[in-house]
C-alpha cells in the first residue's frame, strides 16, 4: 500500500471517541474493505445479545446467572430495584468507610492512623485491584497497598518484611467472591498469625469483600471485623473491578473512584452504539475475529507505552483467557476457543521479544496503547528539541511501522492521559469487547468450568500427603516411593507420591528424610526422629 493510501485508510478507519478521550486505529490490520460489512449481521446479533444481557437476561446460562458488571457504573440500568439500591448503598458505604479511615475516625488498635493496606486475594480478586493500584499510584497515597496474591510462603515473607513494623498500622482487606479460595484463605491465616505474633487483634484491622454467607463472610461476622462489603453472584470475579473489589482498595489509596466509574460509564454508553464504525469495542472485537479467523489463531500482544499500564496485560490475561478460553460453544459443540494474551510495556519489550514479532512466527497481532500526555511537568530535553517522551512516542511509531512493513498486524489505542477516568474507560472497553467477541464466536464468556479440575486435583494431592505422612510414621522405616505406593494400594500414583515426599524432604522442618542414589526409584524416604 502506498503511503497516501495508508493515510486514507487511517483517516477512514480511525474511531475517534472524544467522550472518553480515546481513539482506536485499525488501519494496520490486514482486513479488506468488505470485512466489516460481511460481519455486520453477526455484529448486530452481538449487540442484541449484549442489550439482553444488560437488561438482566441470564446471559451466563450454564450457571443460571445474570451478568451485571455494567450496572455497577450505571445503577439505574439494573433490572431490579433491590439490585440498584444495593449497588448505590455499597458505593456510599465504601466512600463513608474511606472517609472514616482517612480522617482518623477509625484508627488502628494502637490509635495510630492506618498508613498501609494488605490486600489478600487471587485471580479476579487481585488482578484488577493490582492494576488500578499500580496505574494510579502517587507518592501521596494515604494508604500504601501491598498484595498477597498467592500461597507462596516465600512471597508472603517478602511482603510481610516490606510492611515490617508498620503492621500495626496496616489495614487488611480479604477479597474472595466465593469466600473459600485456598490461596486466599492461606494468605489470611498467615496474616492473622503475623498480627497475633505482634500482640495485635486481627479483627480490628480487617475487612472482607465477599459473597453473602460465604465462609469468609461468616468468619468476618463472627470475629467482628471492621467491615464487610458484598460481592454478588451477578458479578464475575474477572469483571469485578468496578465493584467493591476494585473500588474499596482504590478509594483507600486515595484514587478518585467516582471518576473511574464515570470513565467506565461513559465508555459503556458509547460502546452500546449499534453503529459499528463508531463503536471501538465492536471494532476491536471484529479485529480480534479477523486476526484469529474467529478461532483465536493469533495471540494478542499488549504493548502499552507507559509504565503505569504494565499490569494491564496481566489483568487482561484473565479477562480474555478465562472468558474466551472455552472447550464448548453455547450449543455444546467442541470448539476449543480462546485468545492468548501476553506483553508488558513498550519500549522495554522492544529489547526482549519484538525481534520475533518482526522476523519470526507471524502468529500474533499487537495492541499498542499510546498515552499522549507525557508527564504532568515539562520535560528535560535529552537531545536538542527532543524529550524522553518523544523517544517513547518514536519507539511506538517505529515499531508499529516496522511490523507493518513486514505485514505484521497491529491495533493502536490512543488515550489523552492516565487518570482514573481513562483507566475506567479502558477497563470498560475491554470488558465490552470480550462480551461482543464471545457472541461473535458463540461461547459463554461468563463461566470458567476448566478452572475446577486443577483445584480438585490439588485437593487430592493434599489428601494424599496426609495419608503418606501417617503411613510413613506407622511404618517407622525408610521406603522407596514404589514401596510406599504399593503399601497404600496406590501404585498408579507412585510419581505423585515421589513428588510429595521430595518436596517434604526439601523442607527439613517437615520431618521427612531422604536417602538419595542416582536412580530416583531407589530413593528411600522415612519420617525423621
Ligand atoms: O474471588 P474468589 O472466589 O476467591 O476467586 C478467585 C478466582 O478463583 C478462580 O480461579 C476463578 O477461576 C477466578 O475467576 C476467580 O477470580
Amino acid at each position: 500500500m502506498t503511503p497516501t493510501s495508508l493515510w486514507e485508510r487511517y483517516c477512514q478507519s480511525l474511531c475517534l471517541c472524544p467522550e472518553i478521550g480515546l481513539s482506536l486505529d485499525i488501519s494496520r490490520m490486514n482486513h479488506d474493505d468488505g470485512f466489516l460489512e460481511r460481519m455486520e449481521p453477526a455484529m448486530q446479533k452481538a449487540y442484541a445479545e449484549m442489550a439482553a444481557l444488560e437488561g438482566g437476561a441470564q446471559a451466563n446460562q450454564d450457571e443460571g446467572r445474570m451478568v451485571g458488571h455494567y450496572w455497577l457504573r450505571t445503577p439505574s440500568l439494573a433490572p431490579r430495584d433491590d439490585i440498584r439500591r444495593e449497588i448505590e448503598e455499597t458505593l456510599e458505604r465504601i466512600l463513608l468507610f474511606c472517609h472514616r479511615i482517612h480522617s482518623g475516625g477509625i484508627t488502628s488498635q494502637n490509635s495510630g492512623s492506618f498508613t498501609r493496606m494488605l490486600i489478600i486475594g487471587i485471580g479476579g480478586s487481585a488482578l484488577g485491584p493490582q492494576f488500578v493500584a499500580d496505574a494510579l499510584s502517587s507518592p501521596n497515597d494515604p494508604l500504601k497497598p501491598h498484595f498477597l496474591d498467592n500461597t507462596d510462603p516465600d512471597g508472603m515473607d517478602r511482603v510481610m518484611a516490606e510492611i515490617g513494623d508498620d503492621l500495626a498500622r496496616t489495614l487488611v482487606i480479604v477479597i474472595s467472591k466465593s469466600g473459600s479460595t485456598k490461596e486466599t484463605r492461606n494468605g489470611m491465616l498467615e496474616a492473622m498469625a503475623a498480627y497475633r505474633q505482634r500482640g495485635l487483634d486481627f479483627a480490628r484491622h480487617a475487612l472482607a469483600i465477599t459473597g453473602k454467607d460465604s465462609q469468609l463472610d461468616r468468619l468476618a461476622r463472627d470475629q467482628g471485623w471492621l467491615e464487610r462489603f458484598p460481592m454478588w453472584d451477578w458479578v464475575g470475579g474477572r469483571t469485578s473491578v468496578t465493584s467493591a473489589v476494585g473500588l474499596l482498595p482504590a478509594a483507600l489509596q486515595g484514587i478518585d473512584i467516582s471518576a473511574l466509574l464515570q470513565g467506565a460509564a461513559a465508555c459503556d454508553a458509547l460502546t452500546r452504539r449499534t453503529e459499528t464504525s463508531s463503536n471501538p469495542a465492536a471494532l476491536m472485537a471484529l479485529m480480534w475475529h479477523y486476526a484469529g479467523n474467529g478461532r483465536g489463531e493469533r495471540d494478542l500482544v499488549m504493548l502499552p507505552y507507559r509504565d503505569r499500564l504494565l499490569l494491564f496485560s496481566r489483568y487482561l490475561q484473565q479477562l480474555l483467557m478465562e472468558s474466551l478460553g472455552k472447550e464448548l460453544d453455547r450449543e455444546g459443540r467442541i470448539v476449543n476457543q480462546g485468545i492468548a494474551v501476553y506483553g508488558n510495556k513498550g519500549s522495554t519489550d522492544q529489547h526482549a521479544y519484538v525481534q520475533q514479532l518482526r522476523d519470526g512466527l507471524d502468529n500474533f497481532f499487537v495492541t499498542f496503547i499510546q498515552v499522549l500526555r507525557d508527564r504532568d511537568a515539562s520535560s528535560l530535553e535529552v537531545e536538542e528539541g527532543v524529550t524522553s517522551g518523544d523517544f517513547l512516542f518514536g519507539f511506538l511509531q517505529g515499531t508499529r511501522t516496522a511490523l507493518h512493513d513486514k505485514g505484521r498486524q497491529s491495533l493502536t489505542i490512543s488515550v489523552e492521559r492516565i487518570d482514573p477516568f481513562t483507566i475506567g474507560a479502558l477497563i470498560a472497553l475491554f470488558e465490552r469487547c470480550v462480551g461482543l467477541y464471545a457472541s461473535l464466536i458463540n461461547i459463554n464468556a461468563y463461566h470458567q468450568p476448566g478452572v475446577e479440575a486443577g483445584k480438585k486435583a490439588a485437593g487430592a494431592v493434599i489428601e494424599l500427603q496426609r495419608e503418606l505422612r501417617d503411613y510413613l510414621t506407622a511404618q517407622g522405616r525408610a521406603m522407596t516411593a514404589g514401596e510406599i505406593a504399593a503399601g497404600l494400594g496406590r501404585s498408579e500414583r507412585t510419581e505423585e507420591i515421589f513428588a510429595i515426599l521430595r518436596h517434604l524432604a526439601a523442607n527439613p522442618e517437615r520431618g521427612v528424610v531422604v536417602e538419595r542414589t542416582s536412580a530416583v526409584e531407589e530413593w528411600r524416604f522415612s519420617m525423621g526422629t
